[in-house]
């Protein structure tokens, strides 16, 4: 199981590259694309992330929505390796933090998101979902979810699906997936919470 993970995350991360170089539009394109149903319905507090790598830029999306009234915060990685979601006023709430990521300070406000928008490596059609493999998303949504309801719709290039994710018992799977050509529910079969 861990050892086609691995595998999975290596050729994962080889696609995603790929559709990020030739999609220059694709932040824009799926910021227009999303539907503020969604939003109406799971907001208003609305996790984000700031994009690394070749991750589907969620910026533009983001502004979108603060427009619509969302209240947006990121993650943070704590000392304990446990993932917090935290708003971000302005830059001087965010700080340097463990594996090169730029993150809200541990001074920023703790926040509850209702709607998670989740970067990922790759997804498949029953909505699970392939991390880093440091479990910081699947840890922080269970534990969400232990609090109360929270909608978790991830971003990614159509070129990340795969026929199969090897899932884990702890994997928390996406409700939804938005790419810049598709709006992609993906509960069917599971009841949402
Ligand atoms: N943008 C973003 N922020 C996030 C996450 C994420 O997936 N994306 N996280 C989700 O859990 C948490 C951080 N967890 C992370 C776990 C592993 C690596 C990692 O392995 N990074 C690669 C380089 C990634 C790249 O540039 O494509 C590395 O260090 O080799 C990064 C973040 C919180 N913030
Ligand atoms: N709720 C949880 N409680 C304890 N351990 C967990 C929980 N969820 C995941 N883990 C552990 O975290 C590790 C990584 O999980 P996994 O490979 O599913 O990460 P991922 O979903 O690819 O990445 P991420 O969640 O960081 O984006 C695994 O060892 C898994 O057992």
């Amino acid at each position: 199981m861990a050892i086609d993970k691995a595998s999975l995350r290596i050729s994962a991360r080889q696609l995603r590259d790929h559709a990020n170089a030739s999609n220059p539009n694709a932040s824009r394109e799926l910021a227009g694309r999303f539907p503020i149903k969604l939003f109406e319905r799971f907001g208003p507090t609305v996790a984000g992330y700031l994009a690394i790598g070749s991750e589907l830029d969620p910026a533009p999306l983001l502004d979108r929505l603060k427009k619509a009234g969302a209240e947006i915060c990121l993650p943070r990685v704590e000392a304990d390796d446990s993932m917090t979601f935290r708003r971000v006023a302005d830059e001087r709430d965010l700080e340097a933090g463990p594996l090169g990521l730029t993150q809200p300070s541990a001074e920023a406000e703790r926040a509850h998101p209702t709607l998670v928008l989740a970067p990922l490596l790759a997804f498949d059609a029953a909505g699970n979902r392939l991390g880093y493999g440091k479990g910081h998303y699947d840890r922080a949504l269970s534990k969400l979810r232990s609090d109360g309801r929270t909608f978790v719709c991830g971003l990614a290039y159509a070129e990340q699906e795969v026929l199969k994710i090897p899932a884990e018992e702890t994997d928390v799977p996406l409700d939804w997936l938005m790419t810049p050509k598709a709006s992609l529910p993906l509960f069917f079969g599971r009841v949402v919470g």
